[in-house]
């Protein structure tokens, strides 16, 4: 059994005690609308979303005492454009409690990184303040991700479609997907290569994708290998995490296009 089959076993039953036990409800002090799409779309430089992380399949424990709203700050204080929050708790260690906090302290565009199967988990993630919920091709067959896309444009909320491979690209165009998350990362295998960014990006010609690359960034050159591919935005989880020195790491990852 792979880790992305064994997390998906985890959120059905994370769903089933959610549709028992959640009543809907906004959580949000302010309910201004940030969006990702046009806020990385016509930038002058490669966005960059700085992802909350404590821990991963992958990697293990990464920073498991991190403060969410006081790295978020420090993110956009030194350039984000955009957080992720991993909020999945068996296998990352997150909650969606993390999400709320951060949403009550920067003001740019939220990421809900989580394993979403069913719409429930969109009404929590806008209860709690995203603005962005994932969808992850692998995860789903192509006419529950179609389902939940339109769900989640009803909510108001943007989707990042996560894509690994050609198959999953082209379900993305037939779902319609505006903004498409390229993993380097396979998820079954954990194996990085930021040619699956080069090999996918080559593909998609309409310039109103807008393409992230997810995964593996480090150093400068990454990004400048998914720049020449036609990207406009990175997600960078574990080098923020790691970071003693965010001022540099920002400086080394962000590229103008
Ligand atoms: O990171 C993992 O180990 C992982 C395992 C299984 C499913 C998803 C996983 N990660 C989610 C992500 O896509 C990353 O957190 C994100 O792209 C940032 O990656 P990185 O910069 O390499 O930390």
């Amino acid at each position: 059994m792979t880790i992305l089959t064994q997390i998906l076993a985890e959120k059905e039953k994370e769903v089933v005690q959610l549709k028992k036990n959640y009543q809907p409800a906004s959580r949000l002090k302010d309910v201004r609308k940030r969006s990702l799409y046009d806020s990385f779309l016509n930038a002058e430089e490669i966005g960059i979303i700085a992802e909350i992380k404590r821990a991963s399949p992958s990697r293990g424990a990464i920073n498991t005492n991190v403060n969410p709203p006081k790295q978020a700050a420090q993110y956009v204080n030194n350039g984000a454009g955009a957080i992720s929050i991993l909020t999945d708790q068996p296998f990352f260690q997150g909650a969606m409690s993390d999400l709320e906090a951060v949403r009550n302290t920067v003001d740019v565009p939220l990421l809900n990184k989580d394993f979403i199967i069913d719409e429930i988990q969109i009404d929590r993630a806008k209860d709690f303040g995203a603005d962005v919920i994932l969808l992850i091709a692998a995860a789903l067959p192509e006419q529950r991700l179609a389902d939940l896309y339109k769900y989640a444009l009803a909510k108001d909320l943007e989707v990042l479609f996560e894509v690994h491979n050609q198959v999953e690209l082209a379900a993305a165009n037939e779902i319609g997907a505006k903004i498409i998350g390229i993993n380097n990362r396979d998820l079954r295998t954990f194996e990085v290569d930021l040619a699956t960014t080069e090999k996918l990006a080559g593909q998609v010609s309409d310039p109103n994708k807008l393409l992230i690359s997810e995964s593996g960034f480090r150093k400068r050159e990454d990004v400048e290998r998914v720049k020449q591919a036609g990207v406009k935005g990175i997600l960078v989880g574990e080098t923020m995490m790691r970071s003693g020195n965010l001022q540099q790491t920002f400086r080394d990852l962000q590229i103008p296009l």
